[in-house]
């Protein structure tokens, strides 16, 4: 029997299928405390001015300009007006009041002298320098007029634009909300932590690693690390989570081994198993099982990684609406040769100094099972299907890693 093999997968196709399985997280009224590095689902229009009132800029005192032409000049202080004082009487000509920076401006006043050009009084008050109208006063709406849009639909909040809502009188934010992911690692050489090292044993580093960046891609993740190589146990381990998740994420299991138990578990319940022309990350698996989105990822601890970040991180990000998912790239020139497989995109762990000539030096060699020259590089660098050889000097494109 002549067994033709399947034609390889495009990363591009993978990457499609797999964005395609998480889909889009609905979008949800959410506390604003918890909406940092989400995106605006909608729009976000000014409910109020910002500033709500005219205020002052400066501690000092609030006058009418026209009383301090010719100074110094001495005034009654008639009132004291600290920020948050919410009935402030109007000032009547030929009067101060002592006022603090954010604090209402009094009806009438139309300047604020600040308290270092004066003498400080609190009955009476030295004023030193004269002041044109508008000095130191902060107009209602010279930042936000009320109605306007203050935020697109899409932008990512971040500190500012928190402030920014928080400043309008937003409690809650219309985001997508985050991912939820069951993280699980298979297989019977997986110890913990604490754990004695048998020979043929190793301690379980993948769930670590997808767990962790689940959560700096934004989602939620809940990690079961030590799911046994059986089929029956296996579907026992993941069962009650499943309602609960918007993705199953597994590492391991899947290649042509006589004991591969996620292959076994999802072959012919929804998940197709295929290889994806990229070394390393070659054997993928993606699909629905019981409804819930599936993608399994090889075991080799690079082989998983990096295909997390091919294919998984940017479907996370797409499900909470970022229209940017892809890494930051640039172009350097490599330091040294090096080969790729014929057909395959190659990911090699690169080490790139952009200050240093924007050279990327290869860390490692090709081999996935080297987690120390990954977890010393800050990119990943791409090589093309087509190309075989690059030789020292040859510009690549790299992919930051951070
Ligand atoms: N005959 C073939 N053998 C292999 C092929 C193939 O096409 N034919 N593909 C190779 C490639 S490429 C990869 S990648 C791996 C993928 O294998 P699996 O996904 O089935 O992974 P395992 O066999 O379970 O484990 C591989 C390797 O990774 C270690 N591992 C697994 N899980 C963890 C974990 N949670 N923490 C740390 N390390 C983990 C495991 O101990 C193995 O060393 O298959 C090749 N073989
Ligand atoms: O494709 Mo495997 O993922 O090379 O090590």
């Amino acid at each position: 029997m002549v067994v033709v093999p399947k034609p390889l997968t495009s990363v591009a196709e993978h990457q499609a299928t797999v964005s395609g399985l998480v889909g889009l997280m609905p979008v949800r009224a959410t506390p604003i405390a918890e909406c940092l590095g989400l995106v605006l689902a909608e729009d976000l229009v000014a409910p109020i001015p910002l500033p709500p009132f005219d205020n002052s800029a400066m501690d000092g005192y609030a006058v009418r300009a026209a009383d301090v032409v010719a100074v110094p000049v001495v005034l009654p202080v008639a009132q004291d007006i600290p920020a948050g004082k919410t009935d402030v009487a109007p000032l009547e000509a030929g009067t101060a009041h002592r006022i603090m920076t954010g604090a209402p401006l009094p009806a009438g006043s139309d300047a604020v002298v600040q308290v270092e050009h004066t003498d400080g009084g609190t009955d009476l008050v030295e004023l030193r320098f004269s002041v044109p109208a508008g000095t130191n006063v902060r107009r209602a709406a010279d930042d936000v007029a009320l109605g306007a849009t203050v935020l697109r639909a899409g932008r990512v909040l971040g500190p500012a634009q928190l402030a920014l809502a928080g400043a309008l009188g937003f409690g809650e934010l219309p985001v997508r909300r985050r991912p939820r992911v069951l993280v699980l690692s298979t297989g019977s050489e997986l110890v913990g932590p604490g754990e004695p090292l048998l020979p043929g044993q190793i301690y379980e580093s993948n769930g670590l690693m997808l767990a962790a960046g689940v959560r700096e891609a934004g989602g939620e993740a809940e990690l079961l690390r030590f799911v046994p190589d059986d089929v029956e146990a296996f579907h026992a381990a993941i069962e009650p989570h499943l309602a609960d998740v918007d993705l199953v994420l597994t590492s391991g299991g899947v290649s042509a081994g006589a004991y591969e138990v996620v292959k076994d578990a999802f072959t012919g319940r929804g998940v197709e198993f295929l290889k994806v022309a990229m070394q390393p990350g070659g054997p993928q698996g993606a699909g629905r099982y019981q409804g819930v989105a599936v993608a399994t990822l090889p075991g080799n601890p690079v082989s998983a990684q990096v295909s997390f970040e091919v294919f998984v991180r940017p479907a996370l990000l797409a499900s909470m609406g970022f229209a940017v998912v892809e890494r930051r790239s640039a172009r350097a020139r490599i330091s040294t040769s090096i080969t790729s497989p014929a057909g395959r995109t190659q990911f090699r762990r690169g080490a790139y100094d952009a200050e240093s000539g924007e050279v990327v030096t290869p860390v490692g060699g090709p081999g996935s099972h080297l987690l120390s020259a990954l977890a010393i590089a800050n990119c990943l660098i791409e090589v093309p299907e087509a190309t075989t050889e690059l030789a020292a000097g040859d510009l690549v494109t790299i992919r930051y890693l951070d």
